[in-house]
């Protein structure tokens, strides 16, 4: 089945973990995919995995930083000029530092607010005039368990999240009876590399968490999620009948507290 045959679908923050995973759901479900973020050599990894995976499948990729405005316009636009009008814009890319506020680490609040928050509204900011002229369109951003509470040592996180929450909240009740269709996904503890480039080990080790190597290894099976299960749940929200909104997905281990 290919529920999403002549869709073009882009998804920001794809050159590892969740966003990959989404990537390669949405190509494999029939969608032109477009990929963007920083790391060349990762996108480029990514674009051959995807294609060694679906057959047919021609992977777009765009050297992004989301933090700039021009750059997400640029890659919707190169993503637009390849494919076609997006249908479905993915706005994952994030960042997260476990940081006491205490211990000051202004660069990286800032840097978790340009990225988790300025990177989603640049990514709305690229698609939504075009979406709403034509009738149609899904935005899915991707949020966190920590946009609905509060985490130890993710104060700024957290903010973020709820941020990203607010935003997907005011923007779906401002474009109701447009054809287009908002959703926030909020997922728990994933598999990624997310926390590898934290750097505040004290507050890492106050709370009991491990940064610096990738989330859940070592954990239980049922104490993790797997960047595919969130990627199912965005294919769940994308392929739900057009009169359907699935306005938020919370998806968290089966064992996480
Ligand atoms: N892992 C988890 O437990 C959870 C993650 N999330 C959210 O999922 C999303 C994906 O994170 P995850 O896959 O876990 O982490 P990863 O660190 O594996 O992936 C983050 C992605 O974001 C990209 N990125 C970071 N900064 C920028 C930037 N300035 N411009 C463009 N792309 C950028 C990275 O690419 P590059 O470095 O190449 O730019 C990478 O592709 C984030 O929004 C995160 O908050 C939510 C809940 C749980
Ligand atoms: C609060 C969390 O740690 C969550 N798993 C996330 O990474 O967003």
């Amino acid at each position: 089945m290919v529920p999403l045959q002549g869709k073009v679908a882009c998804v920001t923050g794809a050159s590892g973990g969740i966003g990959e995973a989404i990537a390669l759901a949405l190509a494999g479900a029939g969608a032109k995919v477009a990929i963007c973020a920083r790391r060349e050599d990762q996108l480029a990894r990514v674009k051959a995995n995807i294609e060694s995976q679906v057959q047919g499948c021609n992977v777009l990729v765009h050297t992004t930083d989301v933090t700039r405005r021009s750059e997400v316009k640029g890659f919707v636009s190169a993503a637009e000029a390849a494919l076609g009008p997006v249908d479905i814009m993915v706005n994952n890319a994030g960042v997260m530092y476990f940081t006491h506020m205490a211990h000051l680490r202004e660069d990286e609040w800032e840097h978790m607010v340009d990225v988790n928050c300025k990177g989603v509204m640049n990514g709305v900011g690229a698609v939504l005039k075009g979406m709403i002229d034509r009738g149609s369109g899904h935005i899915v951003n991707i949020s966190s368990d920590a946009g609905r509470r509060v985490f130890p040592a993710l104060a700024v996180y957290s903010g973020t999240k709820f941020f990203v929450e607010a935003l997907s909240e005011g923007l779906r009740r401002e474009v109701v009876g447009t054809g287009v269709r908002v959703t926030t996904i909020q997922p728990g503890d994933v598999s990624t590399d997310l926390v590898v480039n934290n750097t505040d080990a004290a507050t890492a080790a106050a709370i009991g968490v491990a940064i610096g190597v990738r989330i859940g290894v070592g954990a239980d099976v049922n104490a993790v999620l797997q960047p595919s299960d969130v990627a199912g749940a965005v294919l769940y929200a994308v392929t739900a009948p057009p009169h359907v909104a699935v306005n938020e997905i919370m998806i968290e281990p089966r064992d996480q507290t």
